[in-house]
């Protein structure tokens, strides 16, 4: 018997106005998969995030989660259910240390103070930033923003993290130590959706791949059906994808 998907999104639309961003997307995903959904700018990959996340109701269509229709439900109650999101832009708190800003995401599961701030530096160990904990947030170096990014999330002890191109603005060495967490994120049990413009980085990363173009699936597979795939090559890849 196959299992359950732990995410089914079925024929969402969401509309902006007279935009239609997302147009009948229908997409699953397996317990402990790394899903790539890549495509255009514009193409309504965030969208797709935000509609998962819970941060606006949808225009029509339906979601479920780990046997949960979570088409109605509210950002907090997603994340008590297991979803947790990064942003393209870090939003972190500036004014307050590295550590409290994980605690932020800790006490949704622990509610003891001290017990929180234990996990969030277990979190920030594991995510490499443990020496910078009572740093200010507001001193961290791009990268260094990034992986608090992914603290946070982690935090909030996901079954599914949605990862808004978390590897923007890396240099390639760091780009490949952010690959080398996300496999350690999913060797953690945790199933992963990740938005990605570096082919070189997404395609040896991830399981399979979505590929959305004005609002609307243009094709999945796996990155090696992907890669050949003349649709998706005149709709995005071009010449952006070289031998990943
Ligand atoms: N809050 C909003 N209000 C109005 N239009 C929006 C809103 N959010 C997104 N859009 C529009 O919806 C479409 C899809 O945008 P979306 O940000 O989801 O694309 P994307 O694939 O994530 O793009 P990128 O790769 O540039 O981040 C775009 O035309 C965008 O301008």
């Amino acid at each position: 018997m196959t299992e359950t998907p732990l995410l089914e999104v079925s024929n969402v639309t969401k509309r902006f106005g007279g935009l239609t961003a997302n147009a009948d997307v229908s997409l699953t995903v397996a317990r402990g998969e790394i899903l790539g959904l890549i495509g255009p700018n514009g193409a309504g990959k965030s969208t797709l995030f935000n509609a998962i996340a819970g941060a606006f109701p949808i225009d029509a269509g339906s979601i479920r989660f780990d046997g949960h229709d979570i088409t109605s439900l509210p950002c907090p109650a997603r994340c008590a259910l297991g979803i947790a999101r990064t942003f393209q832009v870090p939003r972190s708190f500036d004014s307050m240390s590295v550590v409290e800003n994980v605690l932020v995401g800790a006490l949704t599961r622990r509610p003891k103070t001290r017990a929180a701030r234990h996990a969030a530096h277990e979190v920030l160990d594991f995510v490499g930033l443990g020496s910078r904990a009572e740093a200010s947030a507001g001193e961290l170096t791009p990268p260094e923003k990034r992986r608090l990014e992914m603290a946070r999330a982690l935090a909030t002890e996901p079954k599914l993290m949605l990862l808004d191109e978390v590897m923007t603005g890396l240099t390639p060495s760091e780009a490949r130590e952010g690959v080398e967490l996300i496999r350690r994120v999913r060797d953690q049990g945790i199933t992963v959706i990740m938005v990605e413009h570096v082919m070189e980085i997404v395609m040896p990363l991830i399981d399979r791949a979505v590929v959305l173009e004005l609002g609307r699936v243009l094709a999945e597979g796996t990155p090696k059906e992907i890669v050949a795939d003349p649709r998706v090559i005149a709709a995005y890849l071009g010449d952006r994808h070289r031998a990943a």
